[in-house]
């Protein structure tokens, strides 16, 4: 399967469209990418994590984060995401920063995430107050979501009444609600039962294909990584750094089906191999 080097390492600026940043300075960025991320550090105690690290991300497209234990995947996503900040580096979004980018976040741990005092409803409803749009266009934007994921559900009862996959459900649809340029999901799957992950991946990856939404996905399971990427981005043991970005572009939907392709098989086993390499380093 074909390495896909030119999304996986820095080099030089190559001149893109103009960015959008309100402070006046012109960015640039390579067509084609929608995160640019150069010389970024950060450092936890005596724990150098990243060290002037570079990388491209492509616009539109599903980015898997796979890695050693520990190497930073949670922490990439964060800074990106502009929750966690950063010693140093920049990171722009075709030119704009995070906070005048339209960013959803899904975490790991739905029990935090969702608020438990709001009906499921208005839990997914609840961002869309902060955009700005009049009534109209909020119930518009709550009607083409709930079409999309054609959930049969009972949305008008309180997480606590609702499985853990159900309140995952509603904690992907409150990050979809607002129509985000760019989608992080960080574990969004583990510890829920086959049979969600299934619809939970079925109904994502519907979503962010129509919409063309950037993900960047951070799992431990590589079958998944796999399974839902359009780059698998494999990083090294600490000070991280890119160990390959490995282009899979097998049809969607993307099923079950898929893991028994021999695409899949193939580019899994590469996937297998690199990490390995790299744990064993
Ligand atoms: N807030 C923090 N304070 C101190 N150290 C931290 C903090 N957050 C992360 N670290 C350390 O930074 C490193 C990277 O953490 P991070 O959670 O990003 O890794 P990860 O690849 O997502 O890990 P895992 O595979 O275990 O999910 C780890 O050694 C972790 O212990």
């Amino acid at each position: 399967m074909a390495s896909d080097s030119s999304q996986a390492s820095g080099g030089g600026r190559v001149a893109g469209k103009a960015g959008g940043a309100t402070d006046g300075v012109q960015r640039w960025f390579a067509p084609g990418t929608h995160i640019t991320i150069r010389g970024l550090s950060k450092r936890f105690g005596d724990a150098q994590v990243y060290d002037n690290f570079d990388l491209d991300i492509p616009h539109g497209k599903v980015t898997s984060v796979f890695g050693p234990n520990g190497c930073g995947k949670s922490t990439l996503i964060n800074m990106i995401a502009g929750i966690l900040p950063f010693d140093s580096g920049e990171i722009l979004f075709e030119g704009k920063t995070a906070r005048e980018t339209r960013i959803g976040y899904v975490f790991q741990n739905y029990r935090e995430a969702v608020f438990p005092w709001m009906k499921a409803i208005d839990n997914i409803r609840y961002p869309l107050q902060y955009l700005g749009l009049d009534k109209g266009e909020r119930e518009a934007r709550m009607d083409r979501l709930m079409e999309a994921f054609d959930v049969k559900l009972d949305l008008s009862r309180y997480p606590y009444q609702m499985s853990g996959g159900q309140q995952q459900l509603v904690s992907i649809m409150r990050a979809l609600v607002v129509e985000p340029e760019v989608l992080f999901l960080d574990e969004p799957f583990s510890a829920l039962d086959y049979e969600m992950v299934m619809f939970l991946r079925d109904r994502l990856q519907k979503v962010l294909v129509e919409r063309g939404v950037t993900t960047l996905l951070v799992s431990h399971d590589l079958d998944e990584a796999v399974l839902l990427a359009d780059h698998v981005l494999l990083l090294t043991k600490r000070p991280t750094r890119v160990a390959d970005n490995l282009r899979f572009d097998a049809p969607r939907p993307r099923t079950a089906a898929t893991t028994v392709t021999p695409e899949f098989i193939e580019l899994k086993s590469e996937a297998l191999e690199i990490f390995q390499r790299e744990v064993r380093r």
